[in-house]
This record gives C-alpha cells, sequence and structure tokens, in this order.
C-alpha cells in the first residue's frame, strides 16, 4: 500500500488499536499530536488513516473544490431525532444547497444587527451581575459560561424564545444535561461497532452510558414550533421560502447549532478565562483591561488587543482540538507529498496546525497574544489557524461565537480582575477529549473575581 510510505509507528500499520484506546480514555488529540512530533507533519495513526498538520494539507483536505473532501460516518453520531442537518449531511451537494439558505443568519452583517447583538450584551451583562454577587467573589466558569453560551445561540436562533439559564434554575437544568454529558464511551463504540452497540445496547448502559438530553430536545422542539421569531434568528429562515422541512426537521437543525454553539464557546471563553488567570499572564490580562477602559465606546471588533487575546486563546487550546475526518476521493490525492488512496480517511486536527510549525507559531506552548500583533508572518498564521476548521464546512457559528466571546470578555475585564481559586489544580484544566471538542478534566473552573477599583 501507498500508505506504507508514510511515517508512523509500527503498529499502525497492522491495528486501530492503540488509537481507538487513547480514544476511549478521552485524549486522541494529544496522543495524535505525540505522534506528529515524534514523526513529522504526516503520520499514519491507523491502518485506513493518516494526520496531516501542515497548511498545504488543510488547503487540500477541507478546501479543494469548495468544501474538501467528504465528511466520513463518523458524523451520523450527531445525526438528532434520526434527520441529516447541515453539520451531519455527508453529500457535498446537499449540504451546499442547505448552507445557501442558512448561511446569511450567521453572516457578520446579521450578527452585528441591533436585536441579535443586543441579546448578546444583555446576556454579558447579567453573567458579570451573577459574578459580582458570587459567594466570596468565587464563580465555576464552567457552569456559568456553558449557561451564557446556551442563552446567546437559543436567542439567535429562537429570539423571544431562547433560554435564560443565567436566571432561570429551570434553563440551568437543560444546559447542564448538554454540557455534563457523559457518553464519549458508548458513542464510540456505537460508531466501531455497530451490531455489538445494537444487541448489547441496553446492557452497555450499564457501564457506558448513553447520550439522553431529554430536557434539551424537549426545548428546541417546543421553540422550534413557534411560528412568530425575530427576523435574525435562524428559525424564521427555517420556516421562511426556499425550505419544504417537516417540523422535525427544522428541530433537528436548531438542536444541532444550539449543540455546535454551547460546549464550543463556554469551553473556549473558560480555557481563555483560566489562561489570562495565570499568574505568569497578569501582564495581558492589565493590557486588556487598558485597552477596554481607554476605549469604552469602540465596537468590541475594532480592539487589537482583544482580537489577540481571543486568537490566541483559540490557538492554544482550541475548543475543537481534535481531528476532522474526511475520506480521500475516487482516485485517490497527493497530500503533502504523500500519494494517498481512494476511501482512506484524512484529517488535521487544530491543536497540532496551531504547533507543528515553529516558524509561524514559535514557542507554541506558551500562550502569548503578541505573536498576534508581529508585523510579519500573519498570512502564515491565519493558514495554519484551524480553529474554525477552513473552506465549505467550517464553522458558520464564526461571527456568532467572536462577538458572544469579545462582548463577555469587554464586560468582565472591564470591570474585574480574575485570578485562579487556590483549590483548582493544573490536571482540572487538562483537555478532556469528548466526540469532537475538549472540555477541562475537572468539569470546573473557580476563578475569583475582584472589582477593579475604578
Ligand atoms: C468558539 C466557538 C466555536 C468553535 C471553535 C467552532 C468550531 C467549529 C469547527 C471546527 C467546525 C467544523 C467541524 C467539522 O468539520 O467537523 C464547526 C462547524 C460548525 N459550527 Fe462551529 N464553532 C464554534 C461556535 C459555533 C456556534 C456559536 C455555532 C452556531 C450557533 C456553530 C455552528 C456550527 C455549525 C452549524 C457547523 C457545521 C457547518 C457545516 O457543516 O457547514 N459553531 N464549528
Amino acid at each position: 500500500s501507498p500508505l506504507n510510505n508514510i511515517p508512523g509507528p509500527w503498529y499502525a500499520k497492522l491495528t486501530s488499536a492503540v488509537l481507538k484506546w487513547h480514544e476511549f480514555q478521552a485524549r486522541r488529540t494529544t496522543y495524535v499530536h505525540a505522534l506528529h512530533l515524534r514523526y513529522g507533519p504526516a503520520v499514519r495513526i491507523a491502518p485506513n488513516e493518516v494526520a496531516f498538520a501542515s497548511a498545504t494539507a488543510v488547503k487540500e483536505i477541507y478546501c479543494s473544490g469548495g468544501s474538501g473532501y467528504d465528511k466520513t460516518e463518523f458524523y451520523d453520531l450527531f445525526r438528532v431525532y434520526g434527520r441529516r442537518t447541515m453539520f451531519t449531511t455527508l453529500n457535498k451537494e446537499h449540504h451546499a444547497r442547505r448552507k445557501r439558505i442558512l448561511a446569511d443568519r450567521y453572516a457578520n452583517s446579521n450578527i452585528m444587527k441591533g436585536p441579535s447583538l443586543d441579546g448578546i450584551s444583555e446576556r454579558a451583562a447579567r453573567f458579570v451581575n451573577r459574578c459580582a454577587q458570587s459567594k466570596d467573589g468565587v464563580v465555576d466558569l464552567f457552569v456559568d459560561l456553558h449557561s451564557y453560551a446556551f442563552d446567546c445561540v437559543t436567542h439567535h436562533l429562537f429570539h423571544p424564545y431562547g433560554a435564560d439559564s443565567l436566571g432561570s434554575s429551570k434553563d440551568e437544568e437543560i444546559m447542564r444535561e448538554v454540557a455534563f454529558d457523559d457518553s464519549l464511551r458508548n458513542r464510540l463504540l456505537e460508531y466501531y461497532n455497530p451490531p455489538l452497540h445494537k444487541v448489547f445496547g441496553k446492557i452497555l448502559h450499564l457501564f457506558a452510558k448513553p447520550r439522553e438530553t431529554p430536557l434539551a430536545d424537549n426545548f428546541v422542539l417546543g421553540a422550534s414550533q413557534k411560528a412568530d421569531p425575530a427576523p435574525f434568528t435562524l428559525l424564521d429562515r427555517l420556516h421562511g421560502p426556499g425550505f419544504d422541512l417537516d417540523h422535525l426537521d427544522k428541530a433537528a437543525e436548531c438542536l444541532d447549532h444550539m449543540a455546535a454553539g454551547i460546549d464550543t464557546t463556554g469551553d473556549g471563553l473558560c480555557f481563555l478565562m483560566w489562561e489570562l488567570s495565570q499568574p505568569a499572564n497578569r501582564g495581558f490580562q492589565k493590557r486588556l483591561q487598558d485597552e477596554l477602559l481607554s476605549n469604552p465606546g469602540t465596537n468590541y471588533d475594532k480592539l487589537p488587543f482583544l482580537d489577540a487575546v481571543v486568537m490566541e486563546a483559540l490557538r492554544y487550546t482550541p475548543p475543537i482540538p481534535m481531528s476532522l475526518p474526511r475520506y480521500v476521493p475516487t482516485g485517490g490525492r497527493e497530500i503533502d507529498g504523500f500519494v494517498v488512496p481512494e476511501g482512506t480517511i484524512v484529517s488535521c486536527q487544530a491543536y497540532s496546525t496551531h504547533r507543528m510549525d515553529q516558524t509561524v507559531f514559535p514557542d507554541p506552548d506558551v500562550f502569548n497574544p503578541d505573536r498576534w500583533l508581529a508585523d510579519k508572518g500573519d498570512a502564515e498564521r491565519k493558514r495554519l489557524f484551524f480553529a474554525f476548521a477552513n473552506g465549505g464546512r467550517g464553522c458558520v457559528g464564526k461571527h456568532l461565537a467572536l462577538a458572544e466571546m469579545k462582548l463577555l470578555l469587554r464586560e468582565v475585564y472591564s470591570k474585574f480582575s480574575t485570578a485562579p481559586d487556590p483549590s483548582m489544580t493544573a490536571r482540572d484544566m487538562e483537555m478532556s477529549d469528548q466526540l469532537i471538542s475538549a472540555r477541562p478534566l475537572g468539569e470546573r473552573c473557580l476563578l475569583s473575581f475582584t472589582p477593579l477599583a475604578l
């Protein structure tokens, strides 16, 4: 096989067992990254699977022909209500058709509109009020940032029928069901061995929990039936012309976007604020506060240091750090100088594309927002930046996510300084890989909030 020419550990030619073992331990990302460090930017990780970590591979796999190679059946695991959505569609034409109609809901011009942005600003203010009222000034960001992300994304999907988990314990329960989901092993078994999963499903449930989110499912089924959502919402577009979708199709699309918008933005902000709170990064926190306080009326999108902090956090701890698997198309392809036969599973992972090329990202394991302000190398950095993926199947919610992140950071750091609570350990904040995103291993992130003396 031409795959024998690709570097990698000897056992990867024979078995995928080692890779799977790491996946079941929730640490696929760091395992694949360790292989990259040892074997280089192209590495065979299983008999039929190759991982890449270069800008040329990103371009070939995710951007060739517009939306890159087709997704693999891995994405079947994300199907909801038995329906395919924009995210889970494997077929390019189906995807393009749906995206053409939905994409404008996520265009920056739509996000920046008053009612959409006002909803995010309101929730950021609510978040800060909660911090101000917290006991001893200590806040569990893991919980509250998931609530913030849940409230923001449902505002964008359903307003005025969005959730208020920062204010209502009933809605917080829905958020917790999604954020604390513990079904990784069960879903991996479903992917790797569907017959076993089907026959022994009930027994498997005893030691590998299935994904069960009845409260979230009901919330979305109810909200997506509303006939009069605000014009900027996704639901309004799904009700509009150009679509012939039944209620379950609409609910599935909305549930997918809701799930895509909770852990990513919530965990991304959580890792970011943790990093910015470290004693070594106090100087960065102070510079951010200075920028925010001296530019109170400036649009959140026009603050260079705020932008650099967000970009660096998404580089350093990407919320979706893991491989995004695709099939090599008919006829095979050449990727990074290697011939790869059709049907091979290939992927890049953000964690590694953000670290492997040290001419572009020197000292990649150091959190340093200043690298994004350097005069030279901007185009190279952007080519390797993969936190939102790339090409036609990259993140459609990118502008919404960035607005949520920047508005929250502005609200917090123009009023408070943050520091880690002494009970927190570095292990609490290690990456725990879920199916595609990663969250803090300890499922908590306690920071103390000290009001600024203004
Ligand atoms: C910091 C926050 C976020 C990050 C890092 C992120 C990252 C990503 C990545 C890497 C993908 C590609 C996944 C793949 O190919 O398997 C993706 C796709 C997607 N994201 Fe996001 N995302 C974020 C926030 C959001 C938000 C707020 C929404 C919407 C409400 C959203 C909706 C989607 C959707 C619908 C897709 C599928 C796009 C398609 O297949 O065309 N994301 N996101």
